[in-house]
């Protein structure tokens, strides 16, 4: 095995799955280092699903190589694979109890009883479920029966373990107290978790990296700070938390930015990419994400700066959101945070609105829309 792969537990290449003529998954490529807790994240039937099941061996690439601890095993089926699979469908064996659910993996492989019942015991201990060894499984609560399954997968130590939306069935509070579970459960196994979820704040939450994917498309793979504060397009920008999003083009690079144009005003924004790679009158999206708008005061010392009107004022305790309208009708969204007594804006009420170029990045516009 080469060094390049020692910290590398599972790996795509230019993987490609067709169905009925259409990729589902487009030539995807991605690593995913041993200990890491990666989310696949897009909208319904962007082919999170596929490319999961294609890195545990229940489909098979049209195109592309997937590595398993750096060996090859495109072409090899689930069965043959040292990976396993969770779905949102546990799947536990009905007339079995929690024991025997768990060491079904090691009884097929014809471990001697002591060892089962000794890595059974551990399994219980690790997912927390220490007195429940002899309950009927159709007796556990959804999080105890999601833990059993967990715990079932477990046990044959994969070297990677696939999740297929498995917390989406579970109520909100279950679900939150569910995510917490499985990162501590993660990080005391140290396994390789690959988890498949088209909630955004899920993903945030749980992962060290985020695969943003759409229509069949790896488009970002990065830490979830990098994937917030530094999106790939518009796409990723809007589907990961709030932004503003204006259609504007470039009049030319600046040594402070990028100058840009919308509605007759001259903006200075941002960008990813060096700013000289930015021709004149091409037309970008322009991501300001809510938070990064400054209002009145605090938007006299801003580089761009706007002049508008307050259409709506939305309470949420810790911060409010003002839809604004400039003077030129643009609808510009902000969210300030409040302390009680705190200056508050109206309906009505005109409003001075500014931002930096910092914070105003100018991306690719990859259409927006809900679409796959
Ligand atoms: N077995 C199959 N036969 C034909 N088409 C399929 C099959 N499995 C998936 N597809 C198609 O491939 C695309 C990707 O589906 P996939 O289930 O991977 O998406 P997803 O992102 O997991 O969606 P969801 O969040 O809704 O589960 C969809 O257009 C889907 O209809």
């Amino acid at each position: 095995m080469s060094n390049e792969h020692q910290s590398v537990s599972i790996e795509a290449k230019h993987v490609t799955k067709i169905y009925g003529g259409r990729a589902a998954v487009d030539q995807v490529t991605l690593q995913v280092n041993k200990g890491e807790f990666v989310s696949l994240l897009g909208p319904s039937g962007c082919g999170k699903t596929t490319l999961l099941r294609m890195l545990g061996g229940l489909e098979q690439p049209d195109d592309g190589i997937i590595l398993l601890g750096g060996q090859d095993v495109t072409g090899v089926p689930a069965y043959g694979r040292n990976s396993n699979m969770i779905f949102q469908q546990l799947a536990l064996f009905p007339h079995m109890d929690v024991f025997n659910n768990i060491a079904y993996g090691l009884k097929v492989k014809k471990t001697p009883k002591a060892e089962i019942k000794r890595q059974v015991h551990e399994m219980l201990e690790l997912v927390q479920l220490g007195e429940y060894s002899r309950r009927a499984v159709s007796q556990l609560s959804g999080g105890q029966a999601q833990r059993v399954a967990i715990a079932r997968a477990l046990i044959n130590k994969p070297e990677v373990l696939l999740l297929d939306e498995p917390l989406s069935a579970l109520d909100m509070q279950l679900r939150l107290d569910m995510q917490r579970e499985l990162k501590r459960i993660q990080r005391e196994f140290g396994g390789t978790f690959i988890f498949v979820t088209h909630d955004q704040s899920e993903a945030m939450n749980m992962s060290d990296r985020i695969g943003v994917m759409r229509a069949g498309r790896l488009l970002q793979y990065a830490t979830p700070d990098e994937i917030y504060e530094r999106p790939a397009d518009s796409f990723v920008a809007k589907f990961i938390g709030d932004t503003n999003l204006l259609d504007v083009s470039v009049v030319e690079p600046d040594s402070n930015g990028i100058r840009v144009s919308i509605l007759g005003n001259s903006l200075l924004a941002g960008s990813n990419e060096e700013p000289a790679s930015f021709r004149p009158g091409a037309k970008h999206s322009l991501s300001i994400r809510y938070e990064y708008i400054r209002l009145g005061e605090d938007a006299a010392h801003c580089a761009n700066q706007l002049q508008g009107r307050v259409i709506e004022s939305v309470y949420g305790g810790a911060s409010i959101r003002y839809v604004i309208e400039t003077l030129d009708h643009l609808r510009i969204q902000a969210s300030v945070p409040h302390q009680r007594g705190g200056r508050r804006y109206s309906p009505g009420e005109s409003v001075q609105l500014g931002f930096d170029p910092d914070d105003a990045l100018l991306l690719e516009d990859s259409g927006t829309g809900a679409a796959s």
